[in-house]
């Protein structure tokens, strides 16, 4: 198969290569053959700490990668936070991300944003919450769009994230709508997780077939578990070849948690032709 057959492949060092701490993670994917990588929020705030871009910067020049793929600030993720964008209390947070967002965007080219929706709060009335989480979705994908980004709404695995409201496919396109005729923008895009839309009992061809005009993005990891392909149900393979068939063009990551060392996790790539090659430095 030729290259412009392939579809793109991303290594997610939130939770590929996690045995060495998250700066070593780039030379690693390099080294396995990576051309480009995801990151979830690497800082503990919404705004990145000073000189922390440029070292986020550094680790990508130094090994060689681009940037494919980045999540807005989602909150306290080790305590279950699963993103602010609903939340009228982190409206002040949710800026200023976004413009830290925007900056790095402008530096490194990267094309794609997951913008978590965040889980309901009790407090407040649904409809306040929704209102408020397509507004501020479509003012990040106003603002990504201006620099060449789009912004992504992810669908999580019901019953994994607390109240998270966001849980199957069809949930997750009427958000891409809302907040495309909002932003009066296409920049706003589905993201397609095999984890999470298995979990949720989303039936993955079907998604692919009434859905792919608004997959921005692709996430494999095999359910249940989270695993490399291979661990559980998905058939990874068959998924990205009807993605491929469907029109879907454009770049594939790895988020998967690896249950023996990352290097020795990538043989689902062999069964996966449509992906690009892992081509290992010397
Ligand atoms: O929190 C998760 O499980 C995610 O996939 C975030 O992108």
């Amino acid at each position: 198969m030729n290259a412009e057959e392939r579809l793109p492949l991303v290594a997610n060092i939130s939770l590929l290569f996690a045995e060495v701490p998250y700066l070593e993670r780039f030379a690693r994917a390099a080294a396995a053959g990576f051309t480009a990588v995801e990151t979830w929020w690497p800082w503990s705030d919404p705004v990145p700490p000073p000189g922390g871009v440029d070292t986020l910067v550094a680790a990508l020049d130094d090994a060689g990668l681009r940037l494919a793929g980045c999540n807005l600030y989602g909150g306290d993720l080790p305590a279950g936070e699963r993103g602010i964008a609903c939340d009228p209390a982190r409206t002040e947070e949710f800026a200023a991300n976004l413009d830290a967002v925007v900056g790095i965007a402008r530096r490194t080219g990267c094309p794609v944003f997951n913008g978590l929706y965040g889980r309901r709060r009790p407090d407040v009335p649904v409809a306040e919450q929704d209102a408020l989480a397509v507004a501020q979705l479509a003012t990040a994908a106003r603002r990504l769009g201006e620099v060449g980004g789009t912004v992504l709404v992810e669908a999580l695995g019901r019953g994994l994230n607390g109240t998270y409201p966001v849980t199957n496919a069809q949930e997750a396109v009427a958000v891409v709508d809302r907040v495309r005729e909002t932003a009066g923008a296409d920049s706003a895009g589905f993201l397609f997780d095999t984890f999470h839309l298995t979990t949720s009992g989303d039936d993955l061809p079907q998604v692919i077939a009434d859905h792919v005009g608004v997959i921005a993005h692709v996430q494999v990891a095999d359910a249940p578990g989270r695993a490399q392909p291979g661990t559980g149900v998905v058939d990874v393979p068959g998924v990205v070849d009807a993605l491929w068939a469907a029109g879907y063009r454009g770049a594939v990551a790895a988020e998967y948690s690896p249950t023996v060392p990352t290097e020795q996790t990538f043989g689902w790539l062999d069964e996966t032709p449509r992906l690009a090659a892992l081509t290992p430095r010397a």
